[in-house]
């Protein structure tokens, strides 16, 4: 089964004379790990929120799960996100008043799909935030008192929690020392794996590339 499937799809930020993105045809098997690759400024954001549904191609069609995201109106698609997709931003998105066990925890309140495949949220949540090696003395702190790297790995680890089938991830390991990276890679497959979820990545850093088995330059995909 195929997670993904686009077809002539196209994007044009307003007040631009050409479509920033116009993608012919991507398919994206169950479980598979695609590492999207380009130079800042090639559309890589752009596609990532077309993908969750946060913006709305001008045409074409993008499929996710046997789903139509252009058939869906907006509480549509953001309960489809809320329920299907763990999204890794830039910016993490992190709610500054709450916790780093609520951080993570946040997916679960949105959505009683997540919340019951997170099984024991509590345990869930150790869990993943020991696999991600944030120390345990941060965990009931607000997030606000953690640094950029310690706040990617609990968006990590809150895209992570209740099992979404589809991973989508916006250079997640950009704040992170080589070490740190490799650990928040394993940590990604493994649960990746458990879960059957399917993964897209994107990313300029070629060394991140290496642990993909499918890796697509933007540029081959978008002929705008
Ligand atoms: N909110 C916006 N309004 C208008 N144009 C935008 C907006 N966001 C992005 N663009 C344009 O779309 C193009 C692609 O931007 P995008 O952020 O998707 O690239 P990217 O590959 O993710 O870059 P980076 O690696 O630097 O994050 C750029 O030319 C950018 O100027």
């Amino acid at each position: 089964m195929n997670v993904i499937e686009l077809q002539n799809l196209h994007y044009r930020w307003q007040g631009q004379s050409r479509d920033t993105l116009a993608i012919a045809k991507l398919h994206v098997a169950q479980g598979e790990h695609l590492f999207i690759r380009g130079a800042s400024g090639s559309g890589k954001t752009t596609f990532l929120n077309l993908l969750a549904g946060i913006l709305r191609p001008a045409s074409g069609s993008l499929t996710i799960l046997g789903q139509a995201l252009q058939s869906m109106d907006n509480a549509a698609r953001d309960r489809f996100r809320a329920d299907h997709m763990g999204v890794i931003f830039q910016q993490f998105n992190l709610l500054p008043y709450l916790s780093v066990r609520e951080n993570v925890q946040l997916p679960c309140h949105f959505s009683k799909r997540r919340k019951q495949q997170a099984g024991d949220m509590q345990a869930t949540t150790n869990r993943l935030l020991e696999h991600l090696g944030l120390d345990r003395q941060l965990w009931e702190r607000p997030v606000t008192d953690l640094s950029v790297g310690q706040q990617q790995r609990v968006a990590v680890a809150r895209a992570l929690i209740g099992s979404p089938e589809l991973i989508i991830a916006d250079e997640p390991t950009s704040a992170l020392d080589t070490d740190t990276r490799d650990g928040f890679l394993n940590l990604l497959f493994q649960e990746a794996a458990v879960q059957g979820s399917t993964i897209v990545f994107v990313s300029h850093d070629p060394h991140i590339a290496s642990h993909f088995p499918r890796v697509v330059d933007l540029r081959e995909l978008n002929q705008p």
